[in-house]
This record gives C-alpha cells, sequence and structure tokens, in this order.
C-alpha cells in the first residue's frame, strides 16, 4: 500500500529545501503551498470569495494576487486569516486527494506550511517536522524573500508553536547546518520505504 507523509516546518525551516532531496531519490512530493497560489488565480469560486473579504485589491489588474495587500491585512489580523484559510483550504484538500490518487510509488510526500494547523495531518500515515533555529529561520527568510525582520515575526506568530508541532509530529528533521540534511532525509528514506513494503 502507498503511504502518504506529511511534511511541513515553520517559515524558513528547510521544507522545501528537504521535499528537494527526496524529490532527487525519485518520491512524488505535493507542494500544497503552491497549489493553493495557483487555485487562488484560477479557481474563480475561490477568486470571488477572496475578492468579497479583500476587496477588488486582492488582485492586480492582470489578474495575479496582489500579495502585498492580502499580507499585510491577515498576518496582522487572526480572524482574517482564518476567513482566508477557511477558502483556500478546502481547495487544496480537493486537489491533493486527486493527485494523490494518480501516483504510483511506494511512499508520497505532501509538503504544506500548514499541515498542523489545518488538520490535514491527521489523513496521513506519517508527519515530519523540519525544524530550525529561529535565529536563521529569520536570516533565511529576510535574505530570500527581502523583507523585513518584523514581517518574518509576524509569520511566525500567526503559525503554531515548535512544541505544539512537535507533539503531533511521528518523525524530525533538524536543520541547523550542524547535522547534514542529506543524512538525514537518507534515513527517513528507509525507514517509509522498509515500512511501506511491509504493508503490503
Ligand atoms: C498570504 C499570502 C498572500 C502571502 O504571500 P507571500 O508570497 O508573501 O508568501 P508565501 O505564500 O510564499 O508564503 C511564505 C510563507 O508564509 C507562511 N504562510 C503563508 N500563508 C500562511 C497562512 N495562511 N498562515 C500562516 N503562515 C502562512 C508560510 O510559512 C509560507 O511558507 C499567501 O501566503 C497566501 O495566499 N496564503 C494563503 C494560502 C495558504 O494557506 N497558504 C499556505 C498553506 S497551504
Ligand atoms: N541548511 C541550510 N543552510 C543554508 N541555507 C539554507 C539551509 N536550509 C535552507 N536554506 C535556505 O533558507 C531558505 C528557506 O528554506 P526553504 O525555502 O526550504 O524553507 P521553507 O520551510 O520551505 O520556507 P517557507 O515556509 O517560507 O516556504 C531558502 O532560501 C534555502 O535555500
Amino acid at each position: 500500500m502507498m503511504l502518504t507523509i506529511g511534511i511541513t516546518g515553520g517559515i524558513g525551516s528547510g521544507k522545501t529545501t528537504v521535499c528537494k532531496i527526496f524529490e532527487l531519490l525519485g518520491i512524488p512530493v505535493f507542494y500544497a503551498d503552491d497549489v493553493a497560489k495557483h487555485l487562488m488565480v484560477t479557481d474563480e469560486i475561490l477568486i470571488d470569495q477572496i475578492k468579497l473579504e479583500f476587496g477588488s485589491a486582492a488582485y492586480l489588474e492582470d489578474g495575479s494576487l496582489n500579495r502585498k495587500h492580502i499580507s499585510s491585512i491577515v498576518f496582522s489580523e487572526s480572524q482574517k486569516l482564518q476567513k482566508l484559510n477557511s477558502f483556500v483550504h478546502p481547495a487544496v484538500f480537493r486537489a491533493m486527494d486527486s493527485w494523490v490518487k494518480k501516483q504510483n510509488s511506494l511512499y508520497v510526500l505532501k509538503e504544506a506550511a500548514l499541515l498542523f494547523e489545518s488538520g490535514s495531518y491527521l489523513q496521513n500515515n506519517y508527519n515530519v517536522l523540519v525544524s530550525a533555529p529561529e535565529k536563521a529561520r529569520i536570516a533565511r527568510v529576510m535574505q530570500r524573500d527581502n523583507i523585513s525582520e518584523e514581517k518574518v515575526l509576524e509569520r511566525i506568530k500567526s503559525q503554531m508553536s515548535e512544541e505544539e508541532k512537535l507533539a503531533k509530529a511521528d518523525f524530525f528533521i533538524n536543520n541547523n547546518e550542524q547535522e547534514f540534511l542529506i543524512m538525514q532525509v537518507l534515513k527517513l528514506h528507509h525507514i517509509f520505504t522498509e515500512k511501506a513494503l511491509k504493508k503490503d
């Protein structure tokens, strides 16, 4: 039986970097955050819901998402963030389910920033948390996205705490730049492969 494995981590923890390593091993990865972004500009129902809630300024003239406008609202007002999530997440779950059905692998990964917050982790056989010291995460995101420390902290605050995530995770990857990432991924790949073969 094909296993489904959730993978998450706070902003800047390195979860996408970890998923790229799994992809090199041939493991299919569903990037929920990318699909969310895609659906937000293509799914008509979703677009209407977002416009109603955040105004027509939620989209730019070319139809792309006005990220600055939306993030300035949702990351300073948690109720607005909950609203946005309640529009986007059901659409992402549907896309994820149909993607999983099309895969042919011993196991697949579902990468999502809000795996635990959204409750989608309950659907998976196992869930992995990628973790890194907060200082490193802030520095990486400031550099990657060219945003201020304050903006990164706003997002960190809107996500579940590391302790809560750790309590829900089955496996843990430490991306602190001291323990090699590739070795940790290979160990998990071995474990998931064995577990999938045992389930057959
Ligand atoms: C708010 C938006 C417009 C900000 O866009 P922006 O390009 O600045 O950020 P990006 O999407 O690349 O996200 C960067 C990181 O921010 C954090 N983040 C994004 N959305 C959320 C959220 N809803 N709650 C908490 N943290 C979030 C995550 O760590 C994410 O990896 C965008 O993230 C969005 O549309 N989010 C809602 C959809 C969603 O829930 N996405 C993430 C989970 S599927
Ligand atoms: N071990 C590492 N050493 C140095 N840089 C790293 C390391 N791991 C990740 N990075 C860099 O840090 C940044 C954040 O990593 P990545 O995009 O994988 O994180 P993420 O958890 O997916 O973040 P987000 O939630 O914001 O999407 C990237 O620019 C990445 O190249």
